[in-house]
């Protein structure tokens, strides 16, 4: 073997490429069963919150959860299965419902999704999913 191949013949171990792969926050979060957990942990919340558990007085909570579960199963990159109203026409009818109550809403999320050991990058992203449909849930 000469100087040349045996300086430059022998080769590298070869790198695989890597195949970049971006997934949804849907994903990310752990799908299907996360988002359902999370969504019941969430409405426990909501519940147990004077700020805003009054105007859910009245609902039937498991068609409720199902509901939210395929809203933001499909807002957040999921597979689309919302049937429900849009989020003008649902919090269209409610009195008096103004930012506190869905900073209510987004802070309860937002602990429901600490607690399951979310990143606080995907938190943000949920936050701000949840931002976008707020001036349609207060109707202006
Ligand atoms: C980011 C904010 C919010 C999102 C993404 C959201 C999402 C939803 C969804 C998907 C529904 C089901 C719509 C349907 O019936 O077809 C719904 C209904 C409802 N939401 Fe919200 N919501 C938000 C904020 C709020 C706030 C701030 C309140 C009150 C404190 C609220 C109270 C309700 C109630 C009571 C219903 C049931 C309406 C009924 O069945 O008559 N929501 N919401």
């Amino acid at each position: 073997m000469g100087i040349f191949s045996s300086l430059f013949g022998k080769k590298e171990p070869k790198v695989e490429a890597e195949t970049e792969v971006k997934l949804s926050l849907y994903e990310r979060l752990g799908g299907e069963a996360a988002v359902d957990a999370a969504v019941d942990i969430f409405y426990r919340k909501v519940l147990m919150d004077d700020r805003i558990s009054e105007y859910f007085d009245g609902i039937d909570m498991d068609a409720q959860a199902k509901k939210q579960k395929a809203f933001l199963t499909m807002v957040f990159g999921g597979p689309n299965k919302y049937t429900g109203k849009d989020m003008r026409t649902a919090h269209a009818g409610m009195k008096g419902l103004s930012d506190i109550h869905v900073d209510a809403v987004v802070e309860n999320l937002g602990a429901t999704l600490k607690e399951l050991g979310v990143p606080d990058s995907d938190i943000a992203e949920v936050a701000a999913i949840a931002e976008s449909v707020r001036d349609d849930v207060l109707n202006r």
